[in-house]
């Protein structure tokens, strides 16, 4: 690859409708990657900000005015043709219906169960990332009790992603707090994720682990879990968790919490600058929240929220 290539920035967006159904589309001919699918979008113009080029891409390619997109994912990628710097918005209102004005096909699409390929190659992380929840829901049984926290479970209409946090547990209480919570939520589809010590995790039925701030600075590969997240603070440790190739971060905390007295909170200006052209992987704010802030924090670059004491109240 030529040295002197520069890098071209390109935006791409992921229409989603409220069932969860997002939409593809696939490269006309004529275009490098001919018949692969791709989330519609293109190269960005001088001169442009990202958003406006997002607009005037739907614009174009499938006449539709989108009007509320929040900055989602940033990949950089190195074809043969070129390396892309690709900023992946997700687009939550429109006006009008996809039309093929360059001769593409549309087809709308369920989270972890694409009906089309091939894919573009950049593009298998942002698909996964779509499989994850809105929100995440961490443990604190200190607070909230054991009894009521599986209660609490036991009424979800949805399926619950979990994480457990207890650092005051041991490992044999820890495994059966595990076990209890996943009779209750693998059942209906949940998953479940522990803040632990990986090899404590060998044959529990876990979906995932949580690597806290410490575990993130010394991993050198990526543990060999479905779901690997870790807890982030700053922009360096978000870098680290997607160069490791982790599925997710949680990035805190943005408002004064409970569990971090008297420690400065990032606020949601802190938050956007942090992410900000757009995530390096996805990121779950986490801090003071619950599901009533999910827009503001889509607003401020975030995947989703991570909600502590709101999940058990
Ligand atoms: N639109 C889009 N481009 C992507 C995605 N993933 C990805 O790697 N790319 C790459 O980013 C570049 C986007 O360019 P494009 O061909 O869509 O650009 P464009 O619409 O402005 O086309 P034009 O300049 O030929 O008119 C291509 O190199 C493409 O391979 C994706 O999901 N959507
Ligand atoms: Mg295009």
């Amino acid at each position: 690859m030529p040295e002197h290539k520069q890098t071209i920035p390109v935006v791409a967006g992921a229409l989603m409708r409220p069932d969860g159904q997002f939409m593809l589309g696939s490269r006309p001919a004529g275009k490098p990657y001919p018949g692969y699918w791709e989330f519609p979008g293109g190269k960005v113009e001088a001169g442009e900000t990202p958003l406006a080029a997002l607009v005037r891409e739907f614009q174009e390619e499938m006449g539709i005015t989108v009007t509320h997109a929040t900055p989602w994912l940033r990949r950089v990628h190195h074809y043969e043709h070129a390396s892309v710097e690709l900023l992946f918005y997700r687009i939550w209102a429109w006006q009008g219906e996809p039309q093929p004005h360059e001769g593409q096909a549309f087809a709308w699409q369920q989270p972890g169960h694409l009906s089309v390929k091939p894919m573009l190659p950049a593009n298998d992380p942002i698909l996964r990332s779509l499989q994850l929840p809105d929100v995440l829901n961490l443990t604190c049984i200190a607070e909230t009790g054991r009894d009521a926290l599986l209660d609490k479970l036991a009424q979800h209409q949805d399926a619950p992603w979990v994480i457990v946090r207890e650092p005051q547990k041991n490992r044999e209480q820890l495994a059966a707090l595990v076990g209890e919570i996943s009779e209750i939520i693998h059942p209906r589809g949940g998953k479940l994720i522990v803040n632990a010590d990986p090899a404590w995790l060998k044959g529990w039925p876990v979906d995932g682990v949580q690597l806290n701030s410490q575990r993130l600075a010394a991993c050198e590969a990526r543990p060999h879990f479905a779901w690997v997240g870790a807890s982030c603070h700053s922009r360096t440790e978000l870098d680290r968790a997607a160069a490791l190739g982790l599925d997710y971060a949680l990035l805190g905390h943005v408002q004064a919490t409970a569990s971090h007295p008297g420690q400065a909170a990032l606020g949601w200006d802190g938050l956007a600058a942090c992410l900000a052209p757009a995530a390096p992987l996805p990121v779950f704010a986490l801090g003071g929240l619950r599901t009533a802030n999910l827009d503001a924090a889509r607003q401020a670059g975030a995947h989703g929220v991570a909600q502590m004491r709101g999940a058990w109240q």
